[in-house]
């Protein structure tokens, strides 16, 4: 993929910055002459106006001042353009720190916006980066974005701008930079080729480094399998979730969810009792398709041994065959679009080790990261990116668990999860790192660059409940033997 060259910009944009301020709305005010003052009484609205103007303004400057200083710059004149781009700068919104925000935070802005396809936030810099599908959609959101309090984010004042795609100003190495902004640097092994006149080529990768990626995540114990569904039964599980009950759907942040065999306690984030199963049934298509479990190679054929407790499975990486649960909890999961799940690791002494994940009805891209590697700046290598890092106690208190001789991946991972798709989680993958799926309105596809708009989503969530209710796992920090930090 090629960055659009007609967005390029060839020559500095005047700044914004010194600019002057929008124009302020002047219809309300009485018409100046003589019966009108010519400078109105500090207790006149007008005042009151301006003196909002002057605060904003201030604030303005010590926004773009603050950017502009961190990126070792007079001003900020060459960082943006006023002709739209896909890519905004939100100049005053940065990662952590005490004014800073998160990325589900600004994503709660964002999401409302057509065409918002992804937060880049900068760790260690004021600014954040915002993709849009294109020029326009980015340009209506900067328009509603610019100068507004928002109040999602504390009523704080938004300042946003427009980037060029030939992003030569920012500090950050150019290679790095790009691959954040096109979400690459979660994709194996993309080719930036940067030109002698700074335009920059991308290309996605082949499909045979998307397969070294499975591989590898395989032996984290994540095993993906396409077409588990056949397309008649995706329509009757369709049909069924559309008739049931309404009033039987709970809404959790933006989705609907239905439990069977046992409720899952949103306030608890636990399953109560697990000798306290619910009547109400798996459905029977459903227990069809879960007899098909049997099948696949990661199974063993036919294991009706018990669960082993928590201090016997084998947590860093997967040794298969992996022990075929007795699923006996199911969640149905409507996903509207833009709707999503945040990131968590599900209740360790809640479930078993193998959880089973069916897709239906559309595609999605979920997300896994673990708090326990952290990215090395990518400066120089692209391997040696990949080599994850103790995050130390400042990053969580993690440290590789031992017995994790060389896990390269990158973090976060991107998976897309086809409908009709069947998805276990187990090891390494479902302990010791977090799953989630982005509440926004369309995905970024890494492996073509191409956006793909979300669509009603349907999915079912498997596991077998632990008579254990302990765990011993070594991923502490994700684990709620002690506290709970689970979805
Ligand atoms: O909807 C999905 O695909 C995943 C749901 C999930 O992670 C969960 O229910 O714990
Ligand atoms: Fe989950």
């Amino acid at each position: 993929m090629t960055p659009d060259s007609s967005n390029l910009v060839t020559s500095p944009a005047p700044p914004k910055l010194v600019q002057p301020t929008q124009p302020i709305n002047r219809e309300n005010e009485p018409p100046t002459g003589l019966l009108s003052p010519t400078k109105p009484p500090a207790t006149h609205p007008w005042a009151s106006r301006d003196r909002r103007r002057e605060r904003l303004e201030r604030k303005r400057r010590a926004a773009y001042a603050s950017v502009a200083k961190v990126e070792n710059l007079p001003d900020c004149s060459t960082l943006f353009t006023p002709k739209p781009t896909p890519i905004l700068c939100l100049v005053n919104v940065g990662y952590g720190g005490i004014t800073g925000v998160t990325i589900e935070q600004l994503e709660g802005v964002l999401v409302p916006c057509p065409g918002f396809v992804q937060v880049v936030m900068n760790h260690g810099k004021p600014y954040t980066f915002v993709i849009f599908s294109d020029a326009q959609t980015a340009a209506t959101a900067c328009a509603s974005l610019h100068e507004q309090p928002s109040e999602l984010l504390l009523k704080r004042t938004l300042f946003a701008e427009h980037i060029p795609l030939k992003i030569t100003s920012f500090t950050m190495p150019l290679r790095t930079q790009i691959e954040q902004i096109l979400n690459c640097r979660n994709s194996p092994n993309p080719i930036v080729t940067l030109e002698t006149d700074h335009t920059m080529h991308v290309q996605f990768p082949a499909t045979a480094s998307l397969r070294s990626l499975y591989e590898r995540l395989q032996a984290k114990g994540l095993y993906c399998f396409d077409d588990f569904v056949t397309p008649e039964e995706e329509q009757e599980i369709l049909g069924q979730a559309d008739e049931h009950d309404f009033e039987s759907w709970i809404e959790v942040n933006g989705r609907c969810v239905q439990h069977y065999g046992h409720i899952f306690d949103y306030k608890t984030k636990q399953v109560g009792n697990p000798d306290a199963a619910i009547d109400r049934q798996f459905p029977g298509i459903i227990q069809n398709i879960l007899q098909r479990l049997h099948q696949l190679p990661i199974f063993t054929p036919a294991n009706d041994s018990p669960a082993p407790s928590p201090d016997a499975l084998n947590h860093t990486g997967t040794r298969l065959p992996l022990r075929l649960p007795q699923l006996n909890q199911l969640t149905i999961s409507k996903y509207p679009i833009g709707s999503g799940i945040s990131f968590h690791s599900d209740s360790h002494v809640s479930f078993t080790d193998v959880l089973v994940v069916v897709s239906l009805a559309s595609p999605i891209t979920m997300e896994f990261r673990s708090p326990f590697y952290a990215m090395r700046d990518q400066l120089h290598s692209r391997d040696a990116a990949l080599q994850p890092i103790p995050t130390g106690s400042g990053g969580g208190g993690g440290s590789v668990p031992p017995g994790d001789p060389q896990p390269i991946l990158p973090n976060p991972v991107f998976i897309d999860l086809a409908p009709r798709s069947l998805t276990v989680m187990s090891g390494e993958i479902r302990y010791g790192w977090e799953h989630s799926i982005r509440a926004r309105k369309s995905d970024l596809l890494f492996a073509s660059g191409a956006i793909r708009p979300r669509q009603f989503r349907v999915s079912l969530t498997v596991r077998e409940v632990s008579e254990h209710r302990t765990c011993t796992c070594p991923w502490a920090e994700l684990c709620d033997r002690s506290t709970e930090t689970t979805e």
